[in-house]
């Protein structure tokens, strides 16, 4: 289980995460939604431990640990041009390896299981440089999964993916969840989240204003007062 409590972002005075709240259970896959700007990749990015925040969270303070309980995938992920897409992959296993260890074949397995789930086995051996857009957003998220962590925050992952890759990568992060893996995802894509999450968490001004199920917290309101749609897609006037 994590917790979350009462969890702020500050940047330069500017709340940009206002007391957050929150609990996640073993294998749940929540999606984490809200207009742009309402402060879910910097919520993200507390629970990753890569921004300063004020609350607390049940989640390790040592930086080692928190890389083996926590992957993190970054909405701009980068990864430098001329590595192999395998070595890529393969960063998801530094946190556990030694230091100065070589990758064992317990890594090298998680390595080809995660390229193979992420359908990128194919270009294993391209260099970064030379992927398209959607391939490279797969390559990072091979990455993600390689570190078989029990947390997974990924922010953004469908983006800027194909229909048919979303809809693969929707599958491999609840095939995760359903492997036991807490996965927290942002994400834009209302209807996808609702055919593949367990739950959603709101967020609006950086507030978490709802947590619930998509039924419960999607309402009519929700999505004309915070998203400015109506329930059939079309902007509330
Ligand atoms: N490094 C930063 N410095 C200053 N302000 C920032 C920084 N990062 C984010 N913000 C501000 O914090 C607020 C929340 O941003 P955040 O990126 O968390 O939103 P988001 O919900 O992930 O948005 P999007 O859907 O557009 O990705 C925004 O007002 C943004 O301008």
């Amino acid at each position: 289980m994590i917790t979350l409590r009462n969890i702020s972002v500050k940047f330069g005075g500017k709340l940009a995460v206002r007391d957050v709240s929150a609990v996640a259970s073993e294998g749940e896959f929540i999606a984490l939604v809200g207009p742009n700007g309402s402060g879910k990749s910097s919520l993200l990015k507390a629970m990753a431990g890569l921004i300063p925040h004020e609350g607390s969270t049940n989640l390790p303070s040592d930086r080692r640990d928190r890389a083996r309980q926590i992957s993190y995938l970054a909405q701009n992920a980068v990864a430098p041009d001329d590595h192999k897409v395998r070595n890529i992959v393969a960063l998801g296993r530094t946190p556990h390896i030694g230091r100065l260890a070589r990758i064992s074949k317990a890594d090298q397995s998680a390595v080809e299981a995660a390229m193979e789930k992420c359908g990128i086995s194919n270009f294993a051996d391209r260099t970064f440089k030379t992927l398209s857009g959607g391939e490279k957003t797969r390559v990072h998220l091979a990455r993600t999964i390689a570190t078989d962590a029990p947390l997974l925050l990924a922010d953004e992952p469908v983006t800027a993916l194909d229909p048919y890759y979303q809809l693969s990568v929707m599958e491999v992060l609840r095939d995760a969840s359903r492997e036991g893996t807490t996965v927290i995802a942002a994400l834009h894509d209302l209807a996808l989240a609702r055919r593949f999450c367990d739950r959603v968490w709101v967020m609006s001004e950086g507030h978490l204003l709802a947590d619930g199920t998509f039924d419960k917290t999607l309402t009519p309101e929700i999505l004309r007062n915070v998203f400015r749609i109506t329930r059939d897609g079309n902007i509330a006037r």
